[in-house]
């Protein structure tokens, strides 16, 4: 987190941190993650793995490894996994896994769209986040690493679809965030300039591509940072809900800051 940034508690004790308020006078859309920043899904990630896992005669994996593993889309995930499975001192090699991701993909996506959103909830507060920033009037969408055919089905069930005139997942586009082209592809299609267009997410991911599109760009503090403190990376600001969205960009009038 900068030096000289802002810290504002509201009344429900949530908390926001702003390096830059300028960075979100003139914003016009919004694109949301959603792994880690609508929705905690390390449950059907860990089901979806360790059904894999059994399927591949391989170890379990724990929620705190996955937590730290997500983020970079299905592929990365499974194949880090993969690499870092032991049976006693055994491990898979680069080779081994590589010949293991076919029937790899093919048992954890079964997996993934049979149980898909059962073991995954709504963080406090998102759902309400998302409806203060459309009766705003800022149209919204939202980009995952997440394979669309995952993310599409979690968000009609968790009753998020609603928010969104856009939904991208990790195979949308040629590349993956931190690549910045997802971003500036979704500002494309959300019709405004990147500086316009505020990315909220929950990793380091996000943010490196929001940067190098030209967005603003907000973190949440408690989605899945690589296992790595969310405050460290360069953003524009951090909140703890986000509920408080949308009155930080009002806030930028009239505001109660505390330094
Ligand atoms: O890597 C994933 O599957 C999900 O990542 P996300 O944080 O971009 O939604
Ligand atoms: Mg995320």
């Amino acid at each position: 987190m900068a030096k000289g940034a802002l810290l504002f508690w509201n009344c429900k004790l949530n908390f926001i941190v702003v390096n830059s308020i300028s960075a979100l006078k003139d914003i016009r859309a919004c694109i949301v993650d959603l792994d880690g920043t609508l929705i905690d899904t390390l449950g059907d990630f860990e089901v979806a793995l360790n059904a894999m896992m059994a399927e591949l005669g391989r170890p379990s994996v724990n929620s705190s490894d996955i937590a730290r593993w997500v983020g970079k889309g299905s592929e990365h995930l499974i194949k880090t996994v993969l690499l870092n499975s032991f049976k006693g001192t055994e491990a898979l090699g680069d080779a081994a896994v590589e010949e293991l991701m076919p029937a790899a993909w093919k048992h954890y996506q079964a997996t993934y769209l049979r149980i898909n959103g059962q073991h995954s909830a709504v963080f406090h507060g998102a759902q309400e986040g998302l409806a203060a920033l459309q009766a705003r009037g800022l149209p919204l969408a939202c980009l995952t690493n997440k394979p669309l055919d995952f993310a599409l089905p979690l968000l009609e069930a968790k009753g998020l679809s609603g928010y969104f005139s856009h939904v991208f997942g990790g195979d949308s586009f040629p590349r993956k965030k931190p690549d910045p082209l997802p971003l500036i592809e979704t500002c494309k299609a959300l019709g405004t300039a990147p500086f316009q267009t505020l990315m909220i997410g929950d990793s380091a991911n996000d943010a490196q591509a929001a940067r190098a599109a030209g967005c603003p760009v907000v973190l949440t503090t408690y989605g899945y940072n690589h296992g790595e403190p969310v405050e460290a990376v360069d953003a524009d600001g951090w909140v703890s809900s986000l509920v408080d969205i949308e009155a930080w960009m009002g806030e930028t009038a009239g505001r109660n800051w505390k330094s």
